[in-house]
């Protein structure tokens, strides 16, 4: 297998599609956020404020509650402004980021982002709300395959982004090993805990 193919985001035909945790919030939940600081999901100055639920992902028999989907909305206010009157590039895909990395942990623990492709179709004017829904293609031992796409005012509103990515599932000491020390404490780590995981 050569280095490109091992890095691609194409769903391998091994991969499987779990079912959502038995402790995962149910379909139409809001998925609430996985760290109180963070700048996708929780409600703290300068963060995006997007919210999330669990989604129904049919797939293609129509069977309800075969897949892992998410569903996500966030307001695209004047502080995310790139062009004139339109949002920036990054904006987009940190709302990607959030409502792709919201899939995987309904399946099993902590996810970080390893590769994110966007594909950003249509300008997206300030003051609209973006829709977007991701679904969980694949997953194979540590690597979660997941798509998206976002909509512009409504769920059925104009395409204006699609996204694919990679997740790989980490463990706790990753965070403990790379995290501020303050704001792994602030989250109930222990300053034993942290120092441990850095040896
Ligand atoms: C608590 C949830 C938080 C969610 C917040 C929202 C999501 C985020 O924004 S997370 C923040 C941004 N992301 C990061 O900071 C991640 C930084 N990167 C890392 O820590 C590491 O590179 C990490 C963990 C992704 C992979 O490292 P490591 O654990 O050593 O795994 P590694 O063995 O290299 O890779 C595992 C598999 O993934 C594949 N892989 C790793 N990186 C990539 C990549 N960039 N592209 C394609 N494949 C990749 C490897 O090829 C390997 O595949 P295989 O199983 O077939 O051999």
């Amino acid at each position: 297998m050569t280095q490109a193919s091992a890095r691609s985001l194409d769903v391998p035909a091994d991969a499987t599609i779990p079912s959502r945790h038995p402790k995962a919030p149910g379909v139409g939940e809001r998925i609430p956020p996985h760290n109180p600081a963070c700048r996708g999901c929780a409600d703290v100055p300068g963060g995006i404020h997007m919210e999330s639920w669990v989604d129904d992902d049919r797939g293609e028999g129509g069977d309800p509650g075969v897949g892992v989907a998410v569903r996500s909305r966030m307001a695209v206010t004047d502080d995310m402004q790139g062009g004139p009157g339109l949002i920036h590039g990054g904006y987009l895909m940190a709302a990607f980021d959030e409502c792709l990395g919201s899939v995987a942990p309904l399946v099993t623990r902590s996810c970080v982002t390893a590769r994110l492709e966007t594909d950003f179709r249509a300008p997206v004017p300030v003051g609209t709300t973006l829709w977007l829904r991701a679904r969980l293609d694949g997953v194979l031992r540590r690597k979660y395959f997941v798509s998206a796409e976002a909509r512009l005012d409504s769920e059925d509103g104009p395409l204006v982004g699609t996204a694919r990515a990679l997740f790989v599932q980490v463990d706790l000491q990753h965070f403990l090993r790379h995290g501020r020390a303050e704001d792994l404490e602030a989250i109930g780590a222990s300053a034993e805990q942290i120092r441990a995981a850095r040896g």
